[in-house]
């Protein structure tokens, strides 16, 4: 089922109605408010940092008055004996949980997992993650989307600068953990400048082609089939001239979080002109459809001094913060 028709019941609500919180609402009203139609039901499991950045008061009570009700999993208790759910929220990581949602995938095939496990779980290695937009080789009249050349490097930190060679990686190289299981350790990422400071690396990693593209990147969040994209401050370019003179590993910060928006700054437009809609459309689809996920969101580069050239360098599930 789409998720657009899961919620299509809920159309007739007035979206522009003030959001009323639980204690607003009196329990009479909400009864009646029951009686007159059914509510989508969302159990959700989710961190306590998820719950406090997407669960706020003022989005539940908006969501309420479109007919839609959060409602917790108690982790303690056996799925099946909760609910009756419409929806299943879900972002927690563990073999476990896995196997919960899957048993319950299997014996309650009229609730929506959003998303099957197994889907996202290709999303926690760096090197699948980026396999279906490669597979893809998307080129079309409003330009080309790829990813950057990379290589896995399992173990053995000092065969690094031999594989590199081999493989023909031009450098500086981005050093990425191996495993994007949201940890804090697998957003730990460096820059390596030259081949014999490679040999300072924590395999298991993916090295990828450091890729100039002006400091700016776009975040594109999927929903469904609904597509928004942001700009973020991102690693600014690195020239020949550094490149020539700077030798080493740096390890870099969160710098295209949230707060690092460039929404609102003052770009050249080369470089802050978003990627062509008609592109990022085509891309989504055929990525909700190859990935088997409806809830995600991904980066994309434009490499500086093309108009069309992109490259996707990173897909995340159920992202943070974005406003639809
Ligand atoms: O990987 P990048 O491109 O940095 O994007 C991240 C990841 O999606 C994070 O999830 P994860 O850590 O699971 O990879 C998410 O944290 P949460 O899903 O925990 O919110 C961040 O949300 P913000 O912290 O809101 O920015 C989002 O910005
Ligand atoms: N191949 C690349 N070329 C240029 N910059 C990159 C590349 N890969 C990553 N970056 C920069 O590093 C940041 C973090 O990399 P990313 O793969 O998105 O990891 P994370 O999952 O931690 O967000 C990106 O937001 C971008 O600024
Ligand atoms: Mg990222
Ligand atoms: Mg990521």
């Amino acid at each position: 089922m789409r998720l657009e028709e899961e919620f299509s019941h809920c159309d007739n609500y007035d979206e522009e109605e003030e959001p009323k919180t639980m204690s607003q609402c009196s329990i009479g009203a909400l009864q009646q408010q029951q009686q007159q139609q059914k509510f989508v039901v969302v159990g959700y499991a989710l961190t306590s940092k998820k719950i406090k950045s997407f669960l706020q008061p003022k989005f539940e009570g908006l969501a309420r008055n479109k007919g839609i009700l959060f409602v917790a999993i108690d982790q303690n208790r056996p799925l099946s004996d909760q609910g009756p759910f419409d929806i299943v929220l879900h972002k927690l990581t563990g073999k476990e949980w896995r196997q919960i949602l899957e048993d319950y995938r299997q014996t309650h095939p009229e609730v929506t997992v959003l998303d099957p496990p197994d889907a996202i779980q290709h999303l926690h290695n760096r090197q699948s993650m980026l396999q279906c937009v490669a597979d893809m080789n998307l080129s079309t009249s409003y330009g080309r989307v790829g990813v950057p050349r990379q290589l896995v490097i399992k173990k053995d930190a000092s065969s690094i600068a031999d594989a590199v060679d081999k493989a023909g990686l031009i450098l500086p190289l981005v050093a990425k953990p191996l495993v994007a299981d949201g940890s804090a350790k697998s957003h730990e990422l460096s820059l390596a400048y030259d081949q014999y400071s490679l040999q300072k690396l924590e395999p298991p990693l993916v090295l990828q082609e450091f890729v100039n593209h002006g400091g700016v990147l776009f975040k594109v969040y999927i929903v469904g089939e609904a597509i928004k994209v942001v700009r973020r401050f991102s690693l600014p370019d690195v020239t020949k001239r550094e490149l020539s003179k700077v030798t080493g590993v740096f390890r870099f910060p969160r710098v295209s979080c949230a707060a690092a928006s460039a929404d609102d700054a003052d770009l050249d437009p080369s470089v802050a002109e978003l990627p062509p809609r008609p592109l990022l459309e085509r891309l989504a689809k055929e990525l909700r459809w190859r990935l088997g996920l409806r809830l995600f969101n991904l980066d994309i580069i434009r490499e500086h001094g093309t108009r069309d050239h992109f490259y996707v360098i990173d897909i995340n599930y159920f992202p943070g913060k974005c406003h639809f």
